[in-house]
């Protein structure tokens, strides 16, 4: 069928709520419309699917949650009594629809007698995770578009190791999803059935507790943080969402006493009102902050995304104003003072290790190097970095450090097995209070790491492709550029390109295996001012990621040559 009768299909259909019916009066106006919401199924990407909240096969709205959830149904049916008794853990963030569609994946899971634990509010994505394995089910869904706009909404899958769901189940779960021939007639029982036999249980409170209990572990030296908790002054926002549920007691009990809510950006509000998009990498998000950190003269403020798996931070500078760090810079701080906390305290062994992604930054793998520790790169996507803490685990041939992402996105304690701003926030805390018992400001910190290491600075810029017009073309230029073997790119040489789709490398014209990483539409080059860059078209938005990571003497010369390879990658992409 295409577009225009799938369309039809829905403007007949009797069970669309009327918000939905108004959208594809209105929307389905606009034949373009029409073509990129009916012309494909949403698709499952690096963290299960997410799109704008309307109606349509390529969207996010009641039914396509709905067709999923059957998938997952099916995969777990598939796997028999036992993994419906284990279930699914369902929780959800502050967007529009999301307690909805996460009651109705409940319903449809329950219609299969399949055991669900639904969270009674919304909670932190790091939670849904840690709660998977601490409930032992077989699956998790968490409701959530992270950090995209008000107008997105998505769907995150995991498995039983509580990270997101392995590309071979997710492909699988999609490919049942798509046997769905009839959108609108799957089965979803009804709330108050499902309560009064058992099948949906509700949870909050008791896996708060448990969760919050773990969260101890993070801190890595309280004497020091307690001793410093007076020189120490915070800003936390939540940015409208899920952070706020837990924030207060997990500072609290880690010893940091000083922390100060944002007011306007602690209201739960799917509007997300102060910003343009609820993302602690927008300068913006951090405003209402920084007059709050200049009344109450406060030196760190910590900023968590609506769903609390990415973490961002601005640090006050000597010159009065705030700095907003990169998710690189951040990651670089807290391995660098985790591992000079173990060094000082003689318990720096060489079996500790870091894993991060292709595209982040290569600073705190120099790091590491210095302190004689292992480091691990994986794909974007923290599933990724879970796999390793199962294979250290394992193999028992190493000890887990951190895990971390350009994307703000860390990693400690493989309690939970996603992101963990929750954890990301008291590491940086306490990054903060370690400077401050040096009498330094964080930003000093990150200028005595470059002295010592050397300046490494990363761009990531997202170039818009929208539509399916957009897929294909992205698709076009990548495949263009693998076939070019490009040998200079913004008038360096090219040493050596990584293309982690056909898994090889290149180098001095040779083509050696590259092994290690599953296939993924990637391609790393690395120029002769050891400069890297790398392009890929995203898993979650509908743009092809640029990454640069310069390494030079200053920040001056390092920001400005980033931003020269930058605009050479653009030109590539025209
Ligand atoms: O670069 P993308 O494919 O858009 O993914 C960006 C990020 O999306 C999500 O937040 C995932 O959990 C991360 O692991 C990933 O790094």
């Amino acid at each position: 069928m295409d577009a225009k009768e799938i369309f039809k299909e829905w403007q007949n259909a009797t069970n669309l709520p009327d918000y939905l019916r108004d959208q594809l009066d209105t929307l389905g106006k606009d034949e373009k419309w029409v073509e990129d919401a009916f012309g494909q199924d949403i698709n499952f990407g690096t963290a299960g699917m997410r799109g704008r909240l309307e109606p349509g096969t390529n969207r996010i709205n009641l039914f396509t949650v709905g067709r999923v959830t059957e998938g997952l149904a099916r995969l777990i049916e598939e796997n028999g009594e036992e993994a419906k008794k284990r279930g699914v853990a369902i929780s959800f963030d502050s967007r529009y629809h999301s307690r909805e569609f996460a009651e109705h994946a409940a319903r449809v899971l329950g219609a299969h007698g399949i055991h669900v634990y639904l969270f009674d509010d919304l909670r932190p994505t790091p939670e849904l995770s840690y709660a998977v394995r601490h409930l032992h089910t077989f699956a998790g869904i968490n409701i959530t578009a992270s950090h995209n706009a008000k107008q997105y909404n998505g769907y995150k899958v995991y498995g039983e190791d509580g990270a997101q769901m392995a590309p071979e189940h997710a492909d699988r779960l999609f490919s049942y999803a798509q046997k769905v021939t009839d959108i609108f007639g799957v089965k979803a029982a009804p709330v108050k059935e499902l309560r009064a036999n058992g099948t949906l249980q509700l949870i909050g409170e008791d896996v708060d507790e448990d969760y919050l209990n773990e969260l101890k572990q993070v801190t890595v030296d309280p004497e020091m943080v307690k001793a410093n908790a007076d020189k120490l002054k915070i800003i936390y926002t939540p940015l409208h969402g899920t952070g706020k549920m837990l924030y207060d007691r997990a500072f609290r009990q880690g010893g940091f006493d000083n922390v100060i809510p944002v007011p306007s950006q602690s209201i739960i509000d799917p509007e997300f009102p102060t910003t343009i998009k609820p993302n602690p990498e927008y300068r913006d998000v951090f405003e209402p902050g920084f007059k709050l950190a200049n009344k109450v003269n406060a030196n760190v403020i910590i900023a968590t995304d609506p769903d609390a798996d990415r973490m961002g931070a601005a640090v006050r500078k000597s010159d009065g104003d705030f700095q907003v760090l990169t998710g690189n810079q951040i990651a670089t701080l807290m391995a660098y003072y985790l591992l000079a906390h173990l060094k000082e305290n003689g318990k720096l062994t060489s079996d500790y290790e870091i894993v991060t992604s292709v595209v982040s930054s290569a600073l705190p793998f120099k790091i590491a190097k210095d302190f004689g520790i292992k480091t691990k790169h994986v794909l974007t996507g923290f599933k990724y970095i879970g796999e390793e803490v199962d294979r250290m685990k394992k193999a028992g041939d190493a000890k887990f450090l951190m895990g971390f992402e350009e994307s703000y996105g860390y990693l400690f304690k493989p309690f939970a097995r996603d992101k963990d701003a929750m954890q990301g926030a008291l590491m940086f805390a306490e990054v903060a209070s370690y400077y401050a018992s040096r009498g330094m400001t964080v930003f000093d910190g990150l200028q005595e790491i470059w002295k010592k290491y050397g300046v490494a600075y990363e761009i990531t810029r997202a170039i818009e492709m929208p539509g399916i017009g957009g897929q294909k073309k992205m698709a076009e230029l990548m495949s263009k550029l693998r076939g070019e073997h490009l040998t200079e790119i913004g008038g360096h040489r090219v040493l050596k390109i990584q293309d982690f789709l056909k898994k090889e490398t290149i180098e001095n014209g040779e083509s050696t295996p590259l092994e290690g990483f599953p296939e993924s539409n990637v391609l790393k080059y690395f120029l002769d001012d050891e400069t890297w860059v790398a392009l890929r078209p995203s898993g979650t938005e509908p743009v092809i990621k640029a990454y640069v990571g310069v390494n030079k003497k200053d920040i001056e010369t390092a920001e400005k040559s980033a931003e020269d390879y930058q605009k050479a990658l653009a030109d590539l992409l025209k």
